[in-house]
Order: structure tokens, then C-alpha cells, then sequence
């Protein structure tokens, strides 16, 4: 810089000096002197006059509407949160018992940019103290009671795009912080031990459908299904049908049915409502509990043919009313849309260890949408869970391991269970190799004497049957092959 820019310079920076403090000594002065009044008339005319000139839109968002919380406000501080970018200089970071991690708010007196479809927006949140006379005294008394200020966001904008701003800006907020919200919400777990209990437990299961050991074709089938679901509040709507949807796992113990469950439930972020059947007095009861459930959740029925036995259904319906017990058909009935009516996004996940035990009218379709079978690990479920438990993703050991999947049922708990024995991949590998080699010597073992029982007792009844008279009508498979023939 040369001495004539740098003389400038410092004559600039000494007149900017001197205009400061003369402002800030006439308004001390201006403050001392002009009563408050006269200071605000002033003030506001002039507030007017240049907005009257200026290009910008301010819109002012508080934290109250009267006496209720603003939604609007409500939803711009979480969109907020979820934006903070380099204009930011400092936030303001909390979490409760019910959020999943850390939640960015903004700071007052701090601004940040933000650019929507090529419109440059600037937020600016300022807090006021609540003063007396501001509001309407019984209005004023009971938010001091929650609050020692009164909070407001302050949106500006170019005025050109005022109805962009209002029409498509503010909406997408309202969408974007719903979804963050729910993002952010901790998964409770409801039991109807009572009655689903006021606030439920935090779910905390660690497994994801990344983790879930299961077929991939099937994994990203079910990815799909949820996907659309969870988009399909039109289309539902469209239709006329409750927006809800069942999937039926069925499958052998440790198969990951449970497993499944919380990996759906952290994948979409829902709450669980565990329904123990052999809990439920009556189908009224039933439909209260149902109706007590929030949207956006899971309904879990596990091992529902141990908890109601529905092999039957006229003998059960006839058995159980009696009693004024839950029947199938009161299950049925709100599958079929007792939900239609209130609530929305429902899904109901039903576990069974015997699919051949349900009955038909159950695995219709528009009631159990989806049918998961979790079956035995084989080869690409068992790289899963190796690479879960051991996080490696290839060894020497895993053709022959492979083979052995193929040909001994193990349920991927079994193989977990062996992994989990030691961290080295070479030991916890062999350690399991072994297990599947005295699996299947095990069941060679029994299939030898169970034949060799078997071969005991024809050799046992021949004598007997020997001494029988022979009748054609022992049987009534015997009689019926007589008459159709
Ligand atoms: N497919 C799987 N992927 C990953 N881990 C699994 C899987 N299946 C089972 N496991 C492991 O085995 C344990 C038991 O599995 P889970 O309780 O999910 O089985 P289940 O099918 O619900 O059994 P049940 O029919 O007895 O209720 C799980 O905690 C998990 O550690
Ligand atoms: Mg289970």
C-alpha cells in the first residue's frame, strides 16, 4: 500500500470513529432528554418511512400465538438446527430424556443464511424481555410463568420474493422440521402390561437392518416396501383404506424375528407397541389398547399362535366369548380398518414359529401384506453376522463353513452365539467350524437310532400281527378304499 492509500485510510477509519461515538453520545443524550414516548413516535415513523424505500420483506415469527406455543415458530427452530452452516457464529446445544442425540438451536442475536431454490434468506432470532402492559395481563402472567423472554425469529428477504417465501419456503419448513423432529424423537417401547404406560421405555436395540443377518434379496424387498409405505399417505387416502401395513414373520426360534422388529423400528423410527394377547380381557379392551396407540408406530403381536389359539376359529369364537375373551375375529376386525378413522401410518408386525398353524383368513392378503420367512443361516447371512461380530469380510475358512451351511440346519442366534467366543477371526472361525462338524455328526448319530429303533419295533409288532385275524374293515381308510372301488 502506498503512503498516499494508507494516509486515506486511516482518515476513513478516524471519520468512521468519530460518527460512532457522536451517534452513540447523541443517543445517550437523545435518551436522558426525549421521553420515551416521543422516542418511539419517532422511531416507528421513521421504521416506516424506510421500509417503505428499502427492497427488503421482514416476517416476524413468535415464540407465542396469545397463549399457545406457535407452531410455525416451534418448526422453524428445529428446521434451524438443522442448517446451521458457516454464517453461524455460536449455537446452542441441549438434549432431553426424549431426544436421540445432541439439538442445535439458535443462539439470540444470531443470524443465519439460507438459500432456498436461488432465494437468499436471512434469520435472525431476538429475544425481548416480557414487559409490563406488552401483552394481555392474564395472557402476560402465564407465560412468565414459563419464560423470563419472549422469543422471535425475524425472516428477511428481497420483497420480489414475498409469495415464493410464504407459498413454498415456510411450507417446506413445516415439512422438513416434522421430519427432523421425528428423526431426532428417541423410540419408546409401549407394553399393554399397562395399559401401554404413560411415556414407555427408550428402546435402545442396537440392531439395524444393516446388521440384520437375512437374505439380501429379501432385506432390500422389505427396504422398498417400507419406503413406499411410509410415501404413501396419498395414495392410501386415494384408495380409501387405512394407512397401515402387515408383515408376517414366520420362521424356527433364533431365526431374528425379534431381531427384524427393532431393525424396522430404528430404521424408520417408529415406536414399538408390544401387545401380549394373553394380557387382553376382552375384543373391547383390545380396541381401546388399539386406539390408545400413537401414529407412526409398530404393533407387535409375537408368537401369535401361542397366544390365541386361532387353529379353530368358529370352536375358539364359540369357547372364548364365553368368557368375554379376545377372539380372532376381533383382531381381525381392526385389521380391517378399525384404525381407518383416526391415526395414521400403522404397522403391524405379527411373529409366528408356525405359519401351518395360523389360519387362512389371517394370511389374506390386505392383512398380513408382506410373509418373511426367516430360515436357517446360510452362506450370505453367516458373512453378515461375521462381519458384524468380527468385522472381517473374507477368510480362508468361509467356503468350507459354507458347505456345512448347506447341509445342517443352524440358526443364525447358534451362529452368533459361537462367534461371539472369541475375537480372533482364525479361533472364533475354527471354534465354529467345529461346532457345525459335531452338529451334523450329532445328527447322524440320533438318525442311526431312530432307525435302528424303528427297524426294533417292526421286528417286535411282526410276531403280533402274525397271530392278528385279517379284516378288510380294521380301518376306515381301508373301508373307504373298498367302497370307491
Ligand atoms: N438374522 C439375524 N441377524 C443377526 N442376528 C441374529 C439374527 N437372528 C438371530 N440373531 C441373534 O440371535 C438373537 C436371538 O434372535 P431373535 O430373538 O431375533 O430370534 P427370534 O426369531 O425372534 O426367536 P424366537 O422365535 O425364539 O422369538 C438376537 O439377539 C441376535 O443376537
Ligand atoms: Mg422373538
Amino acid at each position: 500500500m502506498s503512503p498516499d492509500e494508507m494516509t486515506n485510510l486511516k482518515t476513513v477509519i478516524s471519520t468512521i470513529a468519530s460518527v460512532t461515538a457522536t451517534v452513540m453520545l447523541v443517543r445517550s443524550v437523545a435518551n436522558d432528554l426525549i421521553p420515551k414516548e416521543f422516542r418511539s413516535f419517532v422511531f416507528d415513523n421513521f421504521h416506516e418511512l424506510f421500509c417503505r424505500f428499502s427492497s427488503n420483506f421482514t416476517i416476524l415469527i413468535h415464540e407465542f400465538q396469545g397463549p399457545s406455543p406457535n407452531l410455525v415458530f416451534e418448526a422453524v427452530e428445529v428446521y434451524l438446527g438443522t442448517i446451521v452452516n458457516s454464517s453461524t457464529k455460536s449455537i446452542r446445544i441441549g438434549k432431553t430424556e426424549n431426544d436421540k442425540g445432541l439439538v442445535i438451536t439458535m443462539e439470540k442475536d444470531e443470524e443465519i443464511i439460507d438459500v432456498f431454490e436461488d432465494v437468499k434468506v436471512k434469520w435472525r432470532m431476538e429475544c425481548r424481555r416480557i414487559e409490563s402492559g406488552s401483552q394481555n395481563e392474564e395472557i402476560r402472567d402465564m407465560i412468565a410463568a414459563l419464560c423470563s423472554e419472549l422469543r422471535c425469529y425475524e425472516l428477511s428477504f428481497h420483497k420480489r420474493h414475498k409469495q415464493k417465501v410464504l407459498n413454498s419456503y415456510l411450507p417446506y419448513i413445516m415439512e422438513r422440521s416434522k421430519s427432523a423432529k421425528e428423526e431426532s424423537r428417541a423410540i419408546k417401547l409401549h407394553s399393554n402390561f399397562r395399559n401401554w404406560g404413560p411415556d414407555g421405555m427408550k428402546l435402545e436395540h442396537p440392531m439395524t437392518l444393516d446388521t440384520l443377518a437375512i437374505d439380501e434379496e429379501v432385506k432390500a424387498a422389505l427396504v422398498d416396501d417400507l419406503a413406499s409405505f411410509v410415501k404413501g399417505k396419498e395414495y392410501y387416502s386415494r384408495i380409501g383404506k387405512a394407512w397401515k401395513r402387515g408383515y408376517l414373520l414366520y420362521g424356527p426360534p433364533g431365526t431374528g424375528k425379534s431381531s427384524l422388529i427393532a431393525a424396522m423400528a430404528n430404521h424408520l423410527n417408529y415406536d414399538v407397541y408390544d401387545l401380549d394377547l394373553t394380557e387382553v380381557r376382552s375384543n373391547s379392551s383390545l380396541r381401546s389398547l388399539l386406539l390408545g396407540m400413537s401414529g407412526r408406530s409398530i404393533l407387535v403381536i409375537e408368537d401369535i399362535d401361542c397366544s390365541i389359539n386361532i387353529e379353530n376359529r368358529e370352536k375358539v369364537e364359540e369357547k372364548e366369548n364365553k368368557h368375554n375373551r379376545v377372539t380372532l375375529s376381533g383382531i381381525l376386525n381392526f385389521l380391517d380398518g378399525i384404525w381407518s378413522c383416526c391415526g395414521e401410518e400403522r404397522i403391524i408386525v405379527v411373529t409366528t414359529n408356525h405359519i401351518d398353524k395360523l389360519d387362512a383368513a389371517l394370511l389374506r392378503p390386505g392383512r398380513m401384506d408382506m410373509h418373511i420367512h426367516m430360515s436357517y443361516c446360510r452362506l450370505s447371512a453367516f458373512k453378515q453376522l461375521v462381519f458384524n461380530y468380527l468385522g472381517i469380510r473374507q477368510h480362508e475358512l468361509f467356503d468350507q463353513i459354507g458347505q456345512l451351511l448347506e447341509e445342517v440346519e443352524v440358526t443364525p442366534a447358534e451362529v452368533a452365539g459361537e462367534l461371539l467366543r472369541s475375537k480372533n477371526p482364525s479361533i472364533s472361525l475354527r471354534g465354529l467350524l467345529e461346532f457345525l462338524e459335531n452338529k451334523i455328526a450329532e445328527r447322524e448319530r440320533l438318525k442311526a437310532e431312530t432307525e435302528l429303533r424303528e427297524q426294533n419295533e417292526v421286528a417286535e409288532e411282526e410276531p403280533k400281527d402274525a397271530t392278528k385275524p385279517e379284516s378288510k374293515f380294521d380301518s376306515s381308510e381301508d373301508l373307504t378304499h373298498i367302497v370307491d372301488h
